[in-house]
């Protein structure tokens, strides 16, 4: 958030703003060799929203309980699901850039906005229809499986208004390879009591964050990356390769969505080992095997790749 002129940060917002639109218009984007996914009818436009905001003027609130530039918290979340409703693109990032500008139009004291929301996915249910089964397109039910964000830092300056930052991203996609994944050859000492496996169920939950070179390519839908696009590349990717590490399998989703979108600059991972327990030891490859949850604690990795690293790796 924007510092004010004394060194100072303030803000203040509200969060957990529920904003089920319906009948959001369509997106439509290029579809990749890695995933179906070629666009979102957006019957169900919905998200959680959170949405703060700093300026000068909003100190004398802090300081001496002046109220008289302050717009109240309760009249962000009127402001927002108003305009979610005005807002006539297809997008969460337009959809933040929207209620970000109208804001800034409307509250000229206000130097700064930090906005956030995560997509509340809605999946269609089946029906019968003329020919077998089909989505309906009225019924849906909510989805707990991964979940789409991004964040949007909007600044004023000389009376003009700026993109400060835009991050992009999906989390929780919870993902289990049943074979294929060998974790083995670390370093073995007198902390060592971790066996060597050469073929481990690994199950992984993972989050991937994306920033683009220009915030503009977040708007058009001809340059869009959409997060389902992103999790069916690492669906892709974990399917294909055969993994000797989490470290290892996330460098390659890295490089192949770097790869499939020069619109973007940066990758970022985070990713937890939640590979079960073994109780029961299959006798080979494709053979029964029983397994339970792992017990804590659990291993994290963190991964940032630039577009050097798919150079580096003769990508592009
Ligand atoms: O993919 C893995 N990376 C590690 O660094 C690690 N460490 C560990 O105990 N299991 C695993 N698995």
């Amino acid at each position: 958030m924007q510092k004010l002129t004394s060194g100072r940060t303030l803000y203040y917002g509200k969060g957990d703003v529920l904003t089920y639109r319906t009948y959001a218009a369509p997106l439509t984007v290029e579809p990749i060799a890695e995933s179906p996914f070629n666009g979102n009818e957006n019957v169900i436009f919905a998200h959680n929203i959170k949405f703060s905001v700093s300026g000068e003027t909003l100190l004398a609130s802090f300081t001496e309980g002046d109220n008289g530039q302050v717009v109240a918290t309760d009249s962000m979340k009127n402001f927002i699901l108003r305009h979610s409703a005005s807002y006539e693109g297809c997008t969460t990032e337009g959809l933040l850039a929207y209620i970000g500008k109208r804001f800034f139009e409307r509250y000229a004291n206000v130097t700064a906005i930090d906005i956030e929301a995560t997509r509340l996915p809605f999946g269609q249910v089946l029906v019968q229809g003329q020919q077998g089964y089909e989505n309906s397109k009225l019924v849906y039910r909510p989805s707990h499986n991964e979940k789409a964000h991004a964040r949007l830092e909007l600044v004023r300056g000389d009376g003009k208004m700026s993109t400060a930052s835009l991050q992009c991203g999906v989390s929780d996609l919870q993902l289990i390879k049943v074979s294929g994944s060998s974790f083995f050859g670390f370093i073995r000492d007198e902390y060592t009591t971790l066996p060597e496996s050469y073929d481990r169920p690994l199950f992984i939950f993972l989050n991937i964050n994306w920033t683009y070179d220009k915030h503009a390519d977040a708007m058009s839908e001809h340059s869009y990356v959409a997060a389902e696009q992103i999790r069916d590349i690492a669906h892709h990717v974990f399917h294909e390769f055969k993994t000797p590490s989490i470290q290892y399998l996330i460098n390659q989703i890295g490089l192949r969505i770097l790869k499939r979108f020069p619109q973007l600059t940066e990758v970022f991972f985070e990713s937890n080992n939640r590979t079960w327990e073994t109780i029961v030891e299959p006798e080979g490859i494709g053979q029964a095997g029983v397994y339970t949850e792992p017990r804590p604690p659990y291993g994290f990795q963190g991964f940032t790749m630039t577009r050097d690293d798919l150079a580096e790796a003769g990508g592009a």
